[in-house]
């Protein structure tokens, strides 16, 4: 890279607008070469659309888009995939029953006297994955549908180098993924960076954006407000910068006083969808004033728990009880009558239908309940009255109810759907990752009222991939592995080293056993657990709450 090179990518006074929404208002933004550069907002801030503009998914309505110096303009992915562009979204574009080679090379397929030439394409993949330390070569012939997220993810970093992909752009790549995937991707992101290419993630964790990226630069209302080097700012700075206001990280220290259980599990057994995870016997209570966490990495059966907790799916065997009484066999509508609300894993899927707007989406759940509906008879101005008041408390953006869910930002759909299910005021909140893709702000907000219900009497399941979250708010965790319960452990006491072991299956007591053993032999004091090289180098491991 020569000195006066110019930018990989510059951004001149970009503006994209949505009928009334301007989601981007002449947004400058300069990425250099070779170097990570991460986009931070709030919610509904612009830089999925910013992003959508770069890749050629929007066509802005102002401002010019310059790679490597030359200005362009892009129609679709394909014109931005050619300059040298990829993208890797939040939910992967991968085609589910086709292998990981088929998804790579797909529309790219080498040719040869007029026919794939599938041992090329083979070669330079593999190439690729030996270059960047990629385990998906492992698995080109497997299908998409069977490998866990963080496979996939690899799968679409690499589909994208295969495209020529100089330039990367990776929206909020770790939201789905675990703390050892987490750290995984920052390493690898180091890797492209090392090899020339210049790479844009945008984040909410903002922890993670100060370990991994270069510069920073931070949209507000759809402006670029300013951009910082990682190096010379801090996580308060950056939430104030964000938020516009001080934002506590700390939740306040409190006792646990757990009430009476609420809900239990009684030897709990399901087969997993693809016949593999099986959760066995899982015996689960959950008092009234509780929060109880559970960590484990996605895919040691968490899914289907939630699913027998919820009503989704009848156990194999084993038993589910609410307040005493048997609900194993009863169905999701009426367990949340019965008071058992859900936020859901996936929000896509399960939390809204994308086309309906805020209103019809607030009405999901509440179909038959009073004052929603009498006698038979739905009352619309109840449930759009339902809609704003969600809007307001949990500030969704933008505040229309008539709003379509699917034109909201990841961050807005799911605070709707939080205010929603809270909005149900069950006795019982399954709470599957409640903050994900959610701000700063509003994740300090949503804490603050997990608590406030807490206080309240609820009972609470967390289920998390954030194990601060987990810490700050749980009173106690249990551990998930290949479908079972391995361990309960103190959120104080406990270290995210710690719970990193656990979750990749390993008691603590046979990790003491060991360290006494290799104790003995080497005639050293144990070590304090390095949390740095388990988990999360990047975190603080802040453990007040
Ligand atoms: N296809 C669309 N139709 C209508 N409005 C849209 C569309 N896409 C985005 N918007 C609006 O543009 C604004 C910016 O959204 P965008 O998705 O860029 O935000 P974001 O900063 O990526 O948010 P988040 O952190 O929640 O992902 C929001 O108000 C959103 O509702």
């Amino acid at each position: 890279m020569t000195a006066d090179a110019p930018p990989a990518v510059r951004l001149e006074e970009i503006t994209k607008t949505f009928g009334d929404v301007v989601a981007n208002d002449a947004v400058d933004f300069r990425l250099e070469r070779e170097s990570i550069h991460a986009l931070l907002g709030e919610n509904g801030s612009g830089k999925t659309t910013l992003m959508n503009v770069l890749y050629g998914l929007y066509e802005q309505d102002a401002g010019t888009i310059h790679v490597d110096g030359e200005p362009r303009s892009f129609d679709s992915p394909q014109d931005a995939m050619a300059a040298g562009i990829g993208m890797i979204h939040q939910h992967f574009q991968l085609v589910e029953p086709m292998t990981v080679l088929q998804n790579v090379v797909l529309g790219h397929e080498p040719i040869d006297g007029g026919l794939v030439d599938e041992d090329a394409a083979r070669e330079e993949i593999e190439a690729l994955c030996n270059r960047y330390g990629f385990d998906v070569d492992d698995h080109l012939e497997t299908p998409v549908e069977e490998l866990d997220l963080g496979t996939r993810q690899r799968v679409e970093i690499v589909k994208s180098l295969y495209r020529g992909a100089d330039t990367l752009i990776l929206d909020e790549p770790t939201a789905v993924l675990t703390p050892q995937e987490v750290e995984g991707l920052l390493d690898l992101l180091e890797e492209l960076r090392a090899s020339g290419r210049s790479l844009i993630f945008i984040s909410h964790k903002l922890e993670e954006v100060l370990a991994a990226a270069d510069r920073i630069t931070v949209l507000r209302d759809g402006h670029a407000v300013d951009t910082v080097a990682a190096a010379d700012t801090s996580r308060q700075e950056l939430a104030r910068m964000m938020v516009g206001r001080e934002v506590s990280f700390e939740r306040p220290a409190r006792e646990a006083v757990p009430g009476e259980p609420v809900l239990e599990t009684e030897e709990l057994s399901i087969v997993g969808d693809r016949g593999l995870e099986r959760v066995s016997e899982i015996d689960l209570t959950v008092r009234a004033h509780e929060i109880l966490g559970i960590a484990g990495v996605q895919g040691n059966g968490q899914t289907e728990l939630i699913e027998a907790l919820t009503g989704h799916r009848v156990p194999d065997e084993g038993r589910v009880h609410l307040r005493g009484e048997e609900i194993t066999d009863v169905g999701r509508r009426q367990r949340l009558e019965a008071g058992i609300a859900a936020i859901p894993e996936d929000r896509n899927a399960e939390g809204l239908v994308q086309e309906y707007d805020l209103v019809k989406n607030a009405l999901l759940g509440n179909q038959t309940v009073p004052p929603y509906a009498n006698d038979g008879w739905l009352d619309w101005s109840a449930v759009e009255t339902h809609a704003e008041e969600i809007i307001e408390e949990f500030d969704v953006h933008p505040p229309d109810p008539t709003a379509r869910a699917g034109s909201l930002s990841g961050g807005n759909q799911q605070k709707f759907i939080v205010g929603r299910e809270i909005g149900h005021d069950p006795d019982v909140l399954i709470a599957a990752h409640p903050t994900r893709g959610v701000d700063v702000g509003s994740l300090e907000f949503i804490h603050d009222r997990l608590l406030e219900l807490r206080e309240e009497g609820l009972g609470i399941v967390l289920i998390s991939s954030k194990l601060d979250e987990l810490r700050a708010l749980a009173d106690r965790i249990v551990v998930m592995y290949e479908g079972a319960f391995i361990d309960e452990v103190d959120p104080i006491e406990t270290s995210d080293a710690e719970l990193g072991l656990l979750m990749a299956g390993q008691r603590l007591e046979e990790e003491a056993e060991r360290e006494t053993g290799d104790r003995s032999t080497l005639g050293e004091t144990r070590p304090e657990p390095d949390a740095e090289a388990t988990v999360d180098r990047r975190s603080g491991g802040d453990r007040e709450r």
